[in-house]
């Protein structure tokens, strides 16, 4: 009983441990600043996940910094890493100042800790009623790949900027479960919109850490506003949230609220709409409009960007090692629409698939605070700690995977070529425990789904141009999701004979 409990939450730690200090870069009064500049300096190009990587090897699994009065910890040994992501003291991802600035108070990802337990609770519900995740999503992914095979088919004759043409696919998959309606890919008010999402994911570390390194900043919207990269989350975030009040407005409007029939709802608002007119106004848990907007700017914001660069990842590294897109080919190519039905059987694919998403890690930190006193590691952690939970280190711990800096899909499959799921994945990519990302289950589809109707009509190239940019795009760029430079890849036609 206690070896079960000791893997999932690691080891009780010893209190005479707890007095050690935690190791880490930085100098007495100024922190971490000093040392964290002078990385940035002597390695242009490079990102502050690397340095996590850096600092683990220096300093041991457990490591801390501090800048201003923020105090960071940073764990990336694979059990700890999993106790920050389970764990109960640790249920709360950070306060993030800016996000509050620009008014995201009230969705999933930043509500307060009630809030946040009625909306996660209540969404799941209606995901599920909706058959979020389930077989019934299939056909509106498997509709969209059509859309997206044709669009790229249209531009077979030049190289085509990836992440935009998956960015509208994903998206419409979101704005068909939400808002019961998809986009036009050519239409204006749909380019806007995954600007908008575009400008969110694309947040700069600097706007992220900088308020929280320094919280009277909270006090001042104002100066706030003026740090780097502000604007353009805030124009991005703005336009989202005009967007979706809008859309609640036209459902509100066209809603028949006396019609019961309507069981089976066909979109999270007209869902979200039919369960507020049965709640009580007065009671604390009801739920307002203003409710309803955060929690789809949520879903619009978690379930766009996220899974488009997952895809242009994948299309990176197929277009990359052309013998991987041979066999993750010869896998599909001829199952048609069944894929889902018959995912269990795609070895080499979910192979693929688990290592796209270990080498390219989405999300490398994952935040999350102590909501009290605790320990990790053996050292204390004081309440109110900030503690990221390192799925970089550990993806790149050459123990539980050999030559992590190689992209080797075999490596998740047994001698017989069968798929070999790695425990050391859990939580790596899209977090675990109660705060576990809501949307894997559909992500997951809709990789499989998009991959594949990518590989059957197409031979996916890099271009001559981008070849010598190779290892430039890969470092990748920071944000919200760690994504490549941008680039474009030559789609040309299959002819199935
Ligand atoms: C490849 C695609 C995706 C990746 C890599 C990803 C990753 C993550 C991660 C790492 C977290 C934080 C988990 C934690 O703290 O343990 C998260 C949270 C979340 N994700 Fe995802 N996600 C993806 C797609 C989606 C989609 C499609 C949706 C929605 C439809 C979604 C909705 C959410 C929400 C609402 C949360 C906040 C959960 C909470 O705070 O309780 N995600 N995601």
């Amino acid at each position: 009983m206690n070896f079960i409990k000791d893997s999932i939450f690691g080891r009780p730690d010893e209190p005479e441990k707890l007095k050690k200090k935690i190791p880490g870069p930085g100098v007495p009064i100024l922190g971490d600043l000093p040392t964290a500049t002078k990385w940035t300096l002597a390695n242009p190009g490079k990102l502050p996940m690397h340095r996590t990587l850096e600092l683990h090897g220096q300093f041991g699994p457990v490591y801390s910094f501090g800048v201003g009065s923020a105090t960071f910890v940073i764990v990336g040994d694979p059990a700890m890493f999993r106790q920050v992501l389970t764990h109960e003291d640790f249920q709360e991802h950070i306060n993030l100042p800016f996000l509050k600035t620009f008014g995201a108070r009230k969705g999933i990802f930043m509500a307060d800790y009630e809030r946040w337990k009625v909306h996660r609770r209540f969404s799941h519900r209606i995901l599920r009623d909706l058959g979020f995740g389930k077989i019934q999503m299939q056909d509106n992914i498997l509709r969209e790949a059509t859309h997206l095979v044709d669009d790229l088919r249209s531009r077979c004759s030049e190289p085509v900027e990836t992440r935009a043409a998956m960015s509208c696919a994903v998206s419409n998959v979101i704005n068909q479960l939400v808002f019961g309606k998809r986009f036009d890919y050519s239409e204006p008010e749909f380019a806007r919109q995954l600007d908008s999402a575009r400008m969110v994911t694309n947040i700069s570390l600097t706007l992220v850490f900088f308020p929280m390194m320094f919280p009277w900043l909270e006090g001042h919207p104002d100066v706030m506003k003026a740090l780097p990269g502000s604007a353009s989350f805030a124009e991005g975030y703005a336009f989202i949230k005009a967007f979706c009040k809008r859309e609640i407005a036209w459902h509100k409007e066209k809603l028949d609220f006396n019609n019961n029939e309507a069981d089976q709802p066909e979109d999270f608002i007209t869902a979200f709409l039919r369960e507020q007119v049965h709640q009580d106004p007065e009671s604390e848990h009801y739920f307002t409009d203003d409710d309803l907007c955060d929690i789809v700017a949520d879903f619009f914001v978690a379930g766009t960007d996220t899974t488009a660069v997952a895809l242009t990842w994948a299309a990176l590294l197929l277009a990359k090692h052309q013998d991987v897109q041979d066999q993750v080919r010869a896998e599909l190519f001829y199952l048609g629409d069944t894929i889902l039905e018959k995912q269990a059987g795609l070895h080499y694919t979910r192979a693929f698939w688990d290592e796209v998403l270990r080498f390219c890690m989405l999300v490398p930190l994952n935040m999350r605070h102590s909501v009290r006193e605790t320990s990790v590691g053996g050292y204390r952690i004081p309440a109110d700690t900030v503690v990221g939970a390192n799925a970089y280190a550990v993806s790149r711990n050459a123990e539980l995977f050999p030559e992590p800096e190689a992209f080797q899909p075999a490596r998740f499959l047994d001698a017989e070529g069968c798929y070999c799921r790695s425990p050391a994945m859990d939580g790596l990519v899209f977090g675990a425990g109660k705060r576990g990302c809501m949307g894997e289950s559909l992500a997951r589809m809709e990789m499989l789904v998009f991959l594949a109707s990518l590989v059957q009509n197409f031979q996916l190239e890099l271009p001559e141009k981008e070849r010598p940019r190779f290892s430039e795009i890969f470092i990748g760029e920071d944000g919200a999701v760690h994504q490549p430079k941008q680039h474009r890849i030559l789609f040309t036609e299959l002819h199935r004979d």
